[in-house]
């Protein structure tokens, strides 16, 4: 917990013109400090503390998919949210990850302030360097508030990002089949 963060969040309430004083904000700052902390929470995680040696070995050489797992992100720019859906494949090499640890690792890297495209290569980087995959692929679809409900105001667009390491670069098929399977 950083104090500091609340006085932050105080002199932004004052800097909008409103009274921090009145009922109903006496414990925004606190609350806004608290939330943001959380939102951010990602800083504070290290990939070897999340992953917890949750490596199993395994002669499968497979294409593991986790799909759909949601994220909930802040934009570098705006500090405004982006939400979207990943999906995470990969083919391992001698040992597969526990399953909820794909989505930790989404959800360790979107708890931090970036663009999109670095959230997208920063979790196909950390699949890849906890695994030792043959290839790890990363596809994400956000929509981004600062489009939404500032700036140029659209309500539909999305944007599609994607991250592709090792065989999923290398071999058309390999990546054909990713999105193939995530496209169902
Ligand atoms: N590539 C990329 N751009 C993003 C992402 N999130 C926000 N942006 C964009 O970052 C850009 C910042 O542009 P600026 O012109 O510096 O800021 P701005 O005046 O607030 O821009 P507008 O949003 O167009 O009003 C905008 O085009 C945003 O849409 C992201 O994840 N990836
Ligand atoms: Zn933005």
């Amino acid at each position: 917990m950083n104090p500091d963060l609340d006085h932050h969040f105080e002199q932004i309430i004052r800097g909008i013109g409103e009274n921090v004083d009145r009922e109903g904000l006496v414990k925004t700052p606190y609350r806004a400090a608290r939330a943001m902390e959380y939102l951010t929470q990602g800083y504070q995680q290290s990939l070897d503390d999340l992953v917890n040696d949750a490596l199993f070995e395994s002669d499968s050489d497979e294409m593991v998919i986790v799909r759909n797992i949601e994220f909930y992100s802040l934009c570098e720019h705006h500090v405004l949210p982006f939400i979207g859906r990943a999906q995470v494949g990969y083919i391992p090499n001698g040992k597969v990850i526990g399953l909820s640890k794909i989505a930790r690792i989404v959800d360790m890297y979107a708890r931090r302030l970036q663009i999109q495209e670095k959230l997208t290569r920063d979790v196909a980087e950390a699949v890849q360097s906890a695994t030792d995959a043959k290839g790890v692929a990363v596809q994400m679809e956000a929509k981004h508030l600062c489009m939404m409900m500032r700036g140029v105001n659209k309500q539909n667009s999305e944007m599609s990002s994607s991250v592709m390491l090792g065989t999923f670069r290398t071999s058309q098929s390999t990546r054909n089949e990713f999105l193939q399977l995530i496209s169902r």
